[in-house]
């Protein structure tokens, strides 16, 4: 039997996507499309808003269906909603969007204790490789002769709306865990002055259409190393949260994240 899927932030660049890929796939079952009821497409087809022709499902904020997972690709105020739709339902949730507040991050935890919760800033396969390879970098440069600079450079489309990137964000935080490092500063200007060691700086580029890259760098004296990682479209995304949907739907409550899902 497919498992049953709902989007929420169906209309939304991520949720196209997702209707388009999760309807193609046998496994999956969509069954609702939530969207915010402001929304100049609210109550159109979900599968012509996606681009792929009409599916029956359209463009609401509230069904009768019930699902056993919920995905959420949208703002923080509907990943609150979402919260509430999958601890209603039962269901599993995965939740993608990032740019949360403490109260939105409190109330993730907490539903966690009822219902299964996948959450990552990234539902990318090499991003969150890219994660692992930045942990074992950290490691083993800890305690390098001359230190190790640490400095993260984003680049996303002009339409998003939080920076730094949920994603930059969680590099920082899995790099400075290992590294001991506790300061964390958003760009510079003025005279700063020299570097400190303890000191993760981040760097955000908003252009055009780009559908997310990070660069990781680790600058040591007389040399340094980058890592890249950089989707070249959104279904790298898209198809982790379905992948992940997948593998939270059935499980017992918990959080649990992109390297549960992969395997990493
Ligand atoms: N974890 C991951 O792998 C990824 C996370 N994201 C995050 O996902 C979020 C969405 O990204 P995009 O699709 O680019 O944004 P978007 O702005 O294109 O889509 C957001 C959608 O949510 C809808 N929405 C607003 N309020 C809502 C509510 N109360 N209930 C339901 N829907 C509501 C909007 O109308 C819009 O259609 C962002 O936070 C972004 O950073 C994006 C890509 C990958
Ligand atoms: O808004 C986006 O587009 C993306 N947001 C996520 C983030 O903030 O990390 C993931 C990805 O980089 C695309």
């Amino acid at each position: 039997m497919p498992i049953t899927i709902a989007i929420n932030g169906a209309a939304g660049r991520m949720g196209q996507r997702l209707v388009a890929l999760g309807s193609e796939d046998k496994s999956l079952e969509l069954v609702a499309c939530f969207e915010y009821s402001g929304h100049p497409k609210f109550g159109q087809d979900a599968g012509d808003v996606a681009g792929i022709g009409e599916l029956g499902l359209h463009l609401v904020d509230q069904t009768d269906e019930t699902y056993e997972a919920i995905i959420d690709f949208s703002v923080p105020e509907g990943a609150h909603a979402a919260i509430e739709r999958a601890v209603q339902a039962k269901a599993a949730l995965v939740m993608a969007t990032t740019g949360l507040e403490e109260q939105h991050k409190a109330k993730i935890r907490e539903a966690a204790n009822v219902i299964p919760i996948v959450w990552a800033p990234s539902m990318s396969t090499t991003v969150n490789l890219t994660m692992k390879l930045c942990e074992i970098a950290a490691d083993a440069l800890k305690d390098i002769q001359g230190g190790a600079d640490v400095e993260i450079m984003e680049r996303h489309h002009r339409y998003k709306e939080d920076s730094p990137s949920g994603t930059a964000l969680r590099f920082g935080e899995l790099i400075a865990n290992k590294m001991g490092i506790t300061k964390h500063i958003h760009g510079r200007e003025g005279r700063p002055g020299k570097r400190p060691h303890d000191e993760i700086a981040y760097h955000a580029i908003r252009t055009g259409d780009n559908p997310g890259e990070h660069t990781i760098i680790f600058g040591l004296l007389g040399e340094t190393m980058e890592l890249t990682v950089r989707a070249s479209n959104r279904d790298c995304y898209a198809s982790g949260a379905l992948q992940a949907a997948k593998f939270a739907a059935g499980k017992k409550p918990g959080l649990y994240s992109m390297n549960d899902v992969l395997g990493l």
